[in-house]
Protein backbone atom coordinates (compact mmCIF):
# COMPACT_ATOMS: atom_id res chain seq x y z
CA UNK A 1 0.00 0.00 0.00
CA UNK A 2 1.20 3.54 -1.19
CA UNK A 3 0.60 6.34 1.93
CA UNK A 4 1.24 10.11 1.44
CA UNK A 5 2.88 10.94 3.82
CA UNK A 6 2.25 14.90 4.11
CA UNK A 7 -0.41 13.88 5.82
CA UNK A 8 -0.59 13.08 9.61
CA UNK A 9 -2.86 10.34 9.76
CA UNK A 10 -1.22 8.17 6.98
CA UNK A 11 2.10 8.44 8.46
CA UNK A 12 0.71 7.15 11.68
CA UNK A 13 -1.14 4.49 10.32
CA UNK A 14 2.63 4.23 8.12
CA UNK A 15 4.22 3.93 11.47
CA UNK A 16 1.95 1.69 13.16
CA UNK A 17 2.03 -0.99 10.34
CA UNK A 18 5.83 -1.00 10.36
CA UNK A 19 5.89 -2.21 14.01
CA UNK A 20 3.27 -4.53 12.94
CA UNK A 21 6.07 -5.85 10.61
CA UNK A 22 8.44 -5.87 12.34
CA UNK A 23 6.92 -8.00 15.65
CA UNK A 24 5.90 -10.60 12.74
CA UNK A 25 9.10 -10.60 11.03
CA UNK A 26 10.64 -11.06 14.36
CA UNK A 27 8.22 -13.36 16.77
CA UNK A 28 6.76 -14.99 13.79
CA UNK A 29 9.18 -15.74 11.29
CA UNK A 30 12.43 -15.41 14.12
CA UNK A 31 14.58 -13.62 11.60
CA UNK A 32 17.22 -11.16 14.09
CA UNK A 33 17.85 -8.69 11.84
CA UNK A 34 14.00 -7.58 12.47
CA UNK A 35 14.04 -7.97 15.88
CA UNK A 36 16.87 -5.54 15.72
CA UNK A 37 15.07 -3.06 13.69
CA UNK A 38 11.68 -4.01 16.22
CA UNK A 39 14.24 -2.47 18.58
CA UNK A 40 15.43 0.39 17.16
CA UNK A 41 11.67 1.03 16.17
CA UNK A 42 10.57 0.73 20.41
CA UNK A 43 13.45 2.95 21.49
CA UNK A 44 13.21 5.90 18.88
CA UNK A 45 9.58 5.70 17.69
CA UNK A 46 7.94 4.22 21.07
CA UNK A 47 10.28 5.37 23.31
CA UNK A 48 9.40 2.42 25.29
CA UNK A 49 13.55 1.84 26.67
CA UNK A 50 12.31 -1.43 28.84
CA UNK A 51 10.80 -3.08 25.67
CA UNK A 52 13.25 -2.04 23.72
CA UNK A 53 15.92 -3.73 26.32
CA UNK A 54 13.91 -6.91 26.43
CA UNK A 55 14.30 -7.08 22.43
CA UNK A 56 17.88 -6.42 22.54
CA UNK A 57 18.58 -8.84 25.36
CA UNK A 58 17.24 -11.77 23.22
CA UNK A 59 17.97 -10.93 20.31
CA UNK A 60 22.16 -10.45 21.70
CA UNK A 61 21.81 -13.82 23.53
CA UNK A 62 19.38 -16.09 21.89
CA UNK A 63 19.95 -15.17 18.12
CA UNK A 64 23.88 -14.43 18.80
CA UNK A 65 22.89 -11.30 16.65
CA UNK A 66 25.77 -9.02 17.47
CA UNK A 67 24.75 -5.49 16.90
CA UNK A 68 21.99 -6.06 19.63
CA UNK A 69 24.26 -7.49 21.84
CA UNK A 70 26.42 -3.98 21.17
CA UNK A 71 23.08 -2.12 22.46
CA UNK A 72 21.99 -3.83 25.15
CA UNK A 73 25.24 -3.52 26.47
CA UNK A 74 24.81 0.43 26.10
CA UNK A 75 21.60 0.24 27.65
CA UNK A 76 23.68 -1.72 30.54
CA UNK A 77 26.48 0.64 30.67
CA UNK A 78 24.36 4.04 31.36
CA UNK A 79 21.65 2.53 32.95
CA UNK A 80 19.09 3.16 30.38
CA UNK A 81 15.77 0.13 30.72
CA UNK A 82 16.93 -0.73 33.94
CA UNK A 83 17.42 0.79 37.37
CA UNK A 84 20.94 1.80 36.97
CA UNK A 85 24.38 1.34 34.69
CA UNK A 86 26.53 -1.40 35.89
CA UNK A 87 30.08 -1.77 33.85
CA UNK A 88 31.00 -4.98 34.29
CA UNK A 89 27.72 -6.81 33.00
CA UNK A 90 27.82 -4.46 29.60
CA UNK A 91 31.44 -5.93 29.17
CA UNK A 92 29.95 -9.34 29.25
CA UNK A 93 27.14 -7.86 26.57
CA UNK A 94 30.27 -6.57 24.47
CA UNK A 95 32.29 -9.49 25.12
CA UNK A 96 29.23 -11.22 23.28
CA UNK A 97 28.86 -8.88 20.64
CA UNK A 98 33.00 -9.22 19.75
CA UNK A 99 32.01 -13.20 19.88
CA UNK A 100 29.31 -12.49 16.84
CA UNK A 101 31.85 -9.99 15.14
CA UNK A 102 30.50 -6.70 15.61
CA UNK A 103 33.20 -4.33 15.54
CA UNK A 104 31.40 -1.40 17.54
CA UNK A 105 31.00 -4.14 20.49
CA UNK A 106 34.83 -5.48 20.15
CA UNK A 107 35.66 -1.60 20.53
CA UNK A 108 33.52 -0.98 23.55
CA UNK A 109 34.72 -3.96 25.10
CA UNK A 110 38.15 -2.67 24.41
CA UNK A 111 38.11 0.62 25.43
CA UNK A 112 36.16 -0.84 29.01
CA UNK A 113 39.26 -2.85 29.87
CA UNK A 114 41.53 -0.14 28.93
CA UNK A 115 40.18 2.35 30.22
CA UNK A 116 41.47 4.44 33.45
CA UNK A 117 39.67 7.42 35.23
CA UNK A 118 37.31 7.69 38.84
CA UNK A 119 34.44 6.31 37.30
CA UNK A 120 35.91 3.06 35.72
CA UNK A 121 34.73 0.25 37.80
CA UNK A 122 36.04 -2.84 35.96
CA UNK A 123 39.74 -4.10 36.54
CA UNK A 124 42.24 -2.98 34.08
CA UNK A 125 43.68 -5.69 31.71
CA UNK A 126 45.40 -3.93 28.22
CA UNK A 127 46.58 -6.45 26.92
CA UNK A 128 42.82 -8.23 26.39
CA UNK A 129 41.44 -4.73 25.58
CA UNK A 130 44.40 -4.72 22.97
CA UNK A 131 43.28 -7.75 21.37
CA UNK A 132 39.71 -6.49 21.38
CA UNK A 133 40.19 -3.34 19.89
CA UNK A 134 42.73 -4.75 17.48
CA UNK A 135 39.36 -7.17 16.30
CA UNK A 136 37.83 -3.92 15.72
CA UNK A 137 40.30 -2.31 13.36
CA UNK A 138 40.94 -5.31 11.42
CA UNK A 139 37.10 -5.60 10.46
CA UNK A 140 37.36 -1.80 10.34
CA UNK A 141 35.68 0.13 12.91
CA UNK A 142 37.93 3.71 12.67
CA UNK A 143 37.25 4.38 16.31
CA UNK A 144 39.46 1.49 17.20
CA UNK A 145 42.53 2.00 14.96
CA UNK A 146 42.70 5.54 15.99
CA UNK A 147 42.67 4.22 19.70
CA UNK A 148 45.54 1.89 19.10
CA UNK A 149 47.45 4.77 17.11
CA UNK A 150 47.49 6.63 20.65
CA UNK A 151 48.51 3.76 22.28
CA UNK A 152 51.23 3.03 20.41
CA UNK A 153 52.12 6.71 20.12
CA UNK A 154 52.69 7.41 23.66
CA UNK A 155 53.16 3.55 25.12
CA UNK A 156 50.48 2.32 27.69
CA UNK A 157 51.85 3.12 30.94
CA UNK A 158 51.70 0.15 33.72
CA UNK A 159 50.83 2.38 36.33
CA UNK A 160 48.89 5.46 34.94
CA UNK A 161 49.35 7.86 38.29
CA UNK A 162 53.17 8.04 36.77
CA UNK A 163 52.74 9.27 33.25
CA UNK A 164 52.54 12.97 32.39
CA UNK A 165 50.83 13.41 29.11
CA UNK A 166 52.31 17.08 28.73
CA UNK A 167 55.52 16.36 29.23
CA UNK A 168 56.92 13.48 26.88
CA UNK A 169 60.64 13.90 28.53
CA UNK A 170 59.20 12.56 31.66
CA UNK A 171 57.84 9.61 31.09
CA UNK A 172 61.31 7.99 29.73
CA UNK A 173 61.52 6.08 33.09
CA UNK A 174 58.39 4.70 33.54
CA UNK A 175 57.42 1.03 32.84
CA UNK A 176 55.08 0.48 29.99
CA UNK A 177 52.35 -2.51 28.98
CA UNK A 178 52.62 -1.25 25.72
CA UNK A 179 55.81 0.32 24.28
CA UNK A 180 56.01 3.55 22.30
CA UNK A 181 56.39 2.38 18.75
CA UNK A 182 55.59 5.01 15.75
CA UNK A 183 56.03 2.78 13.35
CA UNK A 184 52.83 1.07 14.57
CA UNK A 185 51.41 4.08 15.70
CA UNK A 186 51.27 5.69 11.94
CA UNK A 187 49.96 1.88 10.43
CA UNK A 188 47.09 2.45 11.95
CA UNK A 189 46.62 6.01 11.96
CA UNK A 190 46.87 5.51 8.32
CA UNK A 191 44.06 2.84 8.32
CA UNK A 192 42.02 4.98 10.83
CA UNK A 193 42.60 8.01 8.07
CA UNK A 194 41.52 6.02 4.98
CA UNK A 195 38.25 4.41 7.08
CA UNK A 196 37.08 7.91 7.55
CA UNK A 197 38.39 9.11 10.97
CA UNK A 198 38.95 12.99 10.34
CA UNK A 199 41.07 13.32 13.48
CA UNK A 200 43.36 10.69 11.67
CA UNK A 201 44.24 11.81 8.53
CA UNK A 202 47.33 14.20 7.91
CA UNK A 203 46.61 16.07 10.96
CA UNK A 204 48.87 19.05 11.65
CA UNK A 205 49.92 21.16 9.29
CA UNK A 206 53.22 23.13 9.65
CA UNK A 207 53.61 26.91 8.57
CA UNK A 208 57.13 27.37 8.25
CA UNK A 209 58.71 30.96 8.21
CA UNK A 210 61.50 32.71 7.60
CA UNK A 211 64.70 30.26 8.12
CA UNK A 212 62.22 27.82 9.03
CA UNK A 213 62.70 25.42 5.90
CA UNK A 214 64.04 22.15 7.71
CA UNK A 215 62.26 19.29 5.95
CA UNK A 216 64.56 16.40 7.99
CA UNK A 217 61.87 16.85 10.47
CA UNK A 218 59.54 14.64 8.82
CA UNK A 219 59.74 11.03 8.18
CA UNK A 220 58.55 9.24 4.48
CA UNK A 221 57.99 12.84 2.88
CA UNK A 222 56.02 12.99 0.02
CA UNK A 223 55.54 16.28 -1.47
CA UNK A 224 52.20 17.35 -3.11
CA UNK A 225 50.90 19.93 -5.41
CA UNK A 226 47.41 21.10 -4.29
CA UNK A 227 45.23 23.56 -5.72
CA UNK A 228 42.70 25.64 -3.73
CA UNK A 229 39.43 27.85 -4.52
CA UNK A 230 41.23 30.92 -3.64
CA UNK A 231 44.55 30.13 -5.47
CA UNK A 232 47.71 27.81 -4.88
CA UNK A 233 49.58 28.01 -1.84
CA UNK A 234 53.38 29.42 -1.38
CA UNK A 235 55.00 25.83 -2.46
CA UNK A 236 53.77 21.86 -2.61
CA UNK A 237 52.96 20.60 0.71
CA UNK A 238 55.45 18.16 2.07
CA UNK A 239 53.66 15.32 4.01
CA UNK A 240 55.04 13.04 5.95
CA UNK A 241 55.07 11.63 9.53
CA UNK A 242 57.06 12.92 12.75
CA UNK A 243 57.42 10.36 15.11
CA UNK A 244 54.65 8.66 13.84
CA UNK A 245 51.87 11.82 13.60
CA UNK A 246 50.84 12.40 10.15
CA UNK A 247 51.90 15.99 9.50
CA UNK A 248 52.63 18.69 7.01
CA UNK A 249 54.68 21.25 5.90
CA UNK A 250 54.31 24.50 3.82
CA UNK A 251 56.81 26.85 3.56
CA UNK A 252 55.31 30.41 4.40
CA UNK A 253 57.06 32.45 1.78
CA UNK A 254 57.81 29.55 -0.98
CA UNK A 255 60.91 27.04 -0.59
CA UNK A 256 63.14 29.90 -2.12
CA UNK A 257 61.65 32.76 0.29
CA UNK A 258 60.14 33.92 -3.47
CA UNK A 259 56.71 35.50 -1.74
CA UNK A 260 57.40 38.66 0.24
CA UNK A 261 55.56 39.21 3.10
CA UNK A 262 52.05 40.95 1.59
CA UNK A 263 52.56 38.79 -1.48
CA UNK A 264 51.88 35.65 0.15
CA UNK A 265 48.32 34.01 -0.73
CA UNK A 266 47.50 33.45 3.07
CA UNK A 267 43.81 32.00 2.34
CA UNK A 268 45.16 29.30 -0.20
CA UNK A 269 48.28 28.33 1.98
CA UNK A 270 45.55 27.70 5.21
CA UNK A 271 42.66 26.40 2.76
CA UNK A 272 45.43 23.81 1.41
CA UNK A 273 46.02 22.21 5.04
CA UNK A 274 42.31 22.35 5.74
CA UNK A 275 41.75 20.35 2.37
CA UNK A 276 44.35 17.65 3.13
CA UNK A 277 42.47 17.25 6.36
CA UNK A 278 44.85 19.10 9.13
CA UNK A 279 42.70 20.01 12.07
CA UNK A 280 45.34 22.43 13.64
CA UNK A 281 48.26 24.31 12.25
CA UNK A 282 51.49 25.22 13.86
CA UNK A 283 53.46 27.85 12.78
CA UNK A 284 56.83 29.62 13.51
CA UNK A 285 57.44 33.46 12.61
CA UNK A 286 60.87 35.21 12.66
CA UNK A 287 60.09 38.56 14.90
CA UNK A 288 61.69 41.58 16.37
CA UNK A 289 61.39 42.48 20.17
CA UNK A 290 59.62 45.56 21.24
CA UNK A 291 60.43 45.04 25.02
CA UNK A 292 63.71 45.05 26.81
CA UNK A 293 62.62 41.16 28.32
CA UNK A 294 62.06 39.61 25.39
CA UNK A 295 65.69 39.04 24.06
CA UNK A 296 67.26 37.51 20.78
CA UNK A 297 66.69 34.01 20.86
CA UNK A 298 63.86 33.63 23.09
CA UNK A 299 60.66 31.61 21.80
CA UNK A 300 57.06 33.72 22.67
CA UNK A 301 53.95 31.73 22.14
CA UNK A 302 51.55 34.67 20.82
CA UNK A 303 48.67 35.14 22.08
CA UNK A 304 47.70 38.62 20.40
CA UNK A 305 48.08 40.57 17.58
CA UNK A 306 48.07 44.13 16.41
CA UNK A 307 47.07 44.67 12.94
CA UNK A 308 48.97 46.87 11.20
CA UNK A 309 48.96 45.21 7.35
CA UNK A 310 46.02 46.70 4.46
CA UNK A 311 44.92 44.86 0.85
CA UNK A 312 45.70 41.63 2.32
CA UNK A 313 42.96 39.40 1.69
CA UNK A 314 42.32 38.50 5.20
CA UNK A 315 38.59 36.60 5.13
CA UNK A 316 37.34 33.60 3.20
CA UNK A 317 33.71 34.89 3.20
CA UNK A 318 34.17 36.87 0.10
CA UNK A 319 32.14 34.98 -2.13
CA UNK A 320 34.93 33.23 -4.17
CA UNK A 321 33.61 30.78 -6.06
CA UNK A 322 34.08 27.04 -4.67
CA UNK A 323 34.81 28.84 -1.22
CA UNK A 324 32.13 29.18 1.92
CA UNK A 325 29.26 31.22 1.65
CA UNK A 326 27.62 34.07 3.81
CA UNK A 327 29.24 36.42 5.73
CA UNK A 328 31.30 36.27 8.80
CA UNK A 329 32.15 38.00 11.64
CA UNK A 330 34.22 35.83 13.90
CA UNK A 331 35.37 37.19 17.55
CA UNK A 332 39.08 37.75 17.64
CA UNK A 333 39.59 36.80 21.56
CA UNK A 334 41.28 34.53 21.79
CA UNK A 335 42.80 34.78 18.64
CA UNK A 336 45.15 31.94 19.23
CA UNK A 337 43.86 28.50 19.70
CA UNK A 338 44.78 27.64 23.89
CA UNK A 339 45.33 24.34 23.41
CA UNK A 340 47.91 24.37 20.88
CA UNK A 341 49.86 27.28 22.48
CA UNK A 342 49.58 25.39 25.75
CA UNK A 343 51.24 22.38 23.89
CA UNK A 344 53.86 24.61 22.43
CA UNK A 345 54.27 25.97 26.09
CA UNK A 346 54.57 22.20 27.89
CA UNK A 347 56.92 21.63 25.34
CA UNK A 348 59.10 25.11 25.48
CA UNK A 349 59.19 24.10 29.16
CA UNK A 350 59.95 20.43 28.89
CA UNK A 351 63.08 21.53 27.23
CA UNK A 352 64.16 24.10 28.99
CA UNK A 353 64.27 27.24 26.17
CA UNK A 354 64.17 30.80 27.37
CA UNK A 355 60.33 31.36 26.53
CA UNK A 356 57.28 33.58 27.06
CA UNK A 357 53.68 32.10 27.29
CA UNK A 358 52.24 35.18 26.26
CA UNK A 359 53.16 37.94 23.65
CA UNK A 360 51.05 40.68 21.66
CA UNK A 361 52.71 40.41 17.63
CA UNK A 362 52.26 44.40 15.87
CA UNK A 363 51.98 42.59 12.74
CA UNK A 364 53.35 45.44 9.95
CA UNK A 365 52.97 45.14 6.09
CA UNK A 366 56.37 45.25 5.11
CA UNK A 367 58.42 44.17 3.42
CA UNK A 368 60.28 47.43 5.00
CA UNK A 369 61.36 47.39 8.48
CA UNK A 370 59.27 49.71 10.89
CA UNK A 371 60.93 53.66 10.92
CA UNK A 372 61.75 54.30 14.68
CA UNK A 373 59.07 56.53 15.38
CA UNK A 374 56.59 53.63 14.37
CA UNK A 375 59.05 51.07 16.47
CA UNK A 376 58.44 53.68 19.65
CA UNK A 377 54.81 53.94 18.60
CA UNK A 378 54.29 50.27 18.75
CA UNK A 379 55.67 50.16 21.86
CA UNK A 380 53.58 52.10 23.68
CA UNK A 381 50.96 50.49 22.16
CA UNK A 382 51.52 47.51 24.36
CA UNK A 383 52.94 45.19 21.40
CA UNK A 384 56.05 43.23 22.67
CA UNK A 385 56.92 41.62 19.34
CA UNK A 386 56.64 42.76 15.12
CA UNK A 387 56.41 40.35 12.40
CA UNK A 388 54.96 40.95 9.14
CA UNK A 389 52.71 37.88 8.46
CA UNK A 390 50.58 36.69 11.70
CA UNK A 391 47.63 38.86 9.85
CA UNK A 392 46.20 37.68 7.93
CA UNK A 393 47.28 33.60 9.48
CA UNK A 394 45.86 33.42 12.31
CA UNK A 395 42.54 35.04 11.63
CA UNK A 396 42.21 32.83 7.98
CA UNK A 397 43.11 30.12 10.21
CA UNK A 398 40.39 30.52 12.86
CA UNK A 399 37.75 31.10 10.28
CA UNK A 400 38.85 27.86 8.41
CA UNK A 401 38.10 26.43 12.25
CA UNK A 402 41.37 25.24 12.95
CA UNK A 403 43.60 24.77 16.14
CA UNK A 404 46.45 27.57 15.31
CA UNK A 405 49.22 28.69 17.32
CA UNK A 406 52.37 30.17 16.44
CA UNK A 407 55.81 29.98 18.17
CA UNK A 408 57.69 33.25 17.94
CA UNK A 409 61.54 33.55 17.99
CA UNK A 410 62.96 36.41 19.01
CA UNK A 411 65.74 37.96 16.49
CA UNK A 412 66.14 41.14 17.28
CA UNK A 413 65.30 44.59 18.79
CA UNK A 414 63.84 46.04 16.18
CA UNK A 415 65.04 49.88 16.11
CA UNK A 416 63.85 51.40 19.07
CA UNK A 417 66.77 51.11 21.68
CA UNK A 418 68.85 54.42 22.01
CA UNK A 419 72.04 54.16 20.20
CA UNK A 420 71.80 51.03 18.12
CA UNK A 421 71.50 50.20 14.87
CA UNK A 422 68.22 49.06 13.07
CA UNK A 423 67.63 45.75 12.36
CA UNK A 424 68.90 43.79 8.87
CA UNK A 425 67.23 40.79 6.95
CA UNK A 426 71.03 39.30 7.81
CA UNK A 427 70.57 39.93 11.45
CA UNK A 428 66.97 37.64 11.67
CA UNK A 429 68.05 34.97 9.16
CA UNK A 430 71.27 34.99 11.11
CA UNK A 431 69.68 34.65 14.60
CA UNK A 432 66.87 32.62 13.63
CA UNK A 433 69.87 30.15 12.15
CA UNK A 434 71.41 29.90 15.29
CA UNK A 435 67.83 28.99 17.19
CA UNK A 436 66.09 27.34 14.57
CA UNK A 437 66.73 24.17 16.69
CA UNK A 438 64.26 25.14 19.65
CA UNK A 439 61.65 26.06 16.94
CA UNK A 440 61.94 22.89 15.76
CA UNK A 441 61.82 21.08 19.06
CA UNK A 442 58.99 22.93 19.91
CA UNK A 443 57.26 21.85 16.61
CA UNK A 444 58.07 18.07 17.29
CA UNK A 445 57.05 18.38 21.07
CA UNK A 446 53.96 19.64 20.72
CA UNK A 447 52.71 17.56 17.75
CA UNK A 448 53.49 14.30 20.20
CA UNK A 449 51.36 16.55 22.94
CA UNK A 450 48.56 17.02 20.55
CA UNK A 451 48.38 14.12 18.58
CA UNK A 452 48.17 12.30 22.33
CA UNK A 453 45.13 14.26 23.56
CA UNK A 454 41.69 12.38 23.59
CA UNK A 455 39.43 14.73 24.56
CA UNK A 456 38.95 16.40 21.02
CA UNK A 457 36.04 18.72 22.15
CA UNK A 458 37.88 21.84 21.36
CA UNK A 459 38.08 21.12 17.80
CA UNK A 460 34.48 21.18 17.73
CA UNK A 461 34.03 24.10 19.28
CA UNK A 462 36.56 26.04 16.87
CA UNK A 463 33.88 24.88 14.07
CA UNK A 464 30.79 25.68 16.36
CA UNK A 465 32.13 29.39 16.80
CA UNK A 466 32.72 30.07 13.05
CA UNK A 467 29.38 28.31 12.18
CA UNK A 468 28.23 30.80 15.04
CA UNK A 469 29.72 33.72 13.59
CA UNK A 470 28.02 33.53 10.27
CA UNK A 471 25.37 36.00 8.63
CA UNK A 472 23.00 35.45 5.41
CA UNK A 473 23.75 31.57 5.19
CA UNK A 474 22.51 30.36 2.40
C1 LIG B 1 63.27 37.99 6.92
S1 LIG B 1 63.03 39.42 7.80
C2 LIG B 1 61.31 39.78 7.94
C3 LIG B 1 60.36 38.63 7.85
O1 LIG B 1 60.68 37.66 8.85
C4 LIG B 1 59.50 37.22 9.42
O2 LIG B 1 58.99 36.22 8.55
P1 LIG B 1 58.10 34.99 9.09
O3 LIG B 1 57.01 35.56 9.92
O4 LIG B 1 57.61 34.29 7.87
O5 LIG B 1 59.05 34.13 9.91
C5 LIG B 1 58.66 38.50 9.45
O6 LIG B 1 57.29 38.27 9.70
C6 LIG B 1 58.93 39.07 8.13
O7 LIG B 1 58.06 38.56 7.17
N1 LIG C 1 62.15 43.86 13.51
C1 LIG C 1 61.33 43.18 12.74
N2 LIG C 1 60.28 43.77 12.14
C2 LIG C 1 59.43 43.07 11.38
N3 LIG C 1 59.57 41.77 11.12
C3 LIG C 1 60.59 41.13 11.70
N4 LIG C 1 60.95 39.86 11.66
C4 LIG C 1 62.06 39.72 12.40
N5 LIG C 1 62.40 40.89 12.93
C5 LIG C 1 61.51 41.79 12.52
Amino acid sequence: MAYDLKQEEEVKEYIENLGIEYRFGCYKEQKPEVCHLLGDYLEAIKKDYDKAAKVFKSNCLDYKFGKSCLKIGNYTLVGRGREKGDHVEALKYFEKGCEYNEPGACLHAGLLLTATGPGVTIPRDVPKGYNYLKKSCDQNDPMACHYLFGMYLTGVPKNVAEFNPHNPEKNKNIEYIIKSDKKQAFQFAKKACELGHMYACANIGIIGGSGFDDPTLFENQIEKDVTTPFGKPSDVLIEGQIKGVPCVLLARHGRKHQFQPSDVNYRANIWALKQVGCTHVLATTATGSLVEEYKPGDLVILNDFIDRTWGRKCTFYDRTEGGPKGVCHLPMRPAFCERARNAMITAAKARGYSHHETGTAVVIQGPRFSSRAESLMHRQWGGHLVNMTTVPEVVLAKEAGLSYAAVALVTDYDCWRENETSVSVSEVLAMFAKNVKKAADVIIDAVQVLAAETDLEYLSAHKELVSSAIMLKE
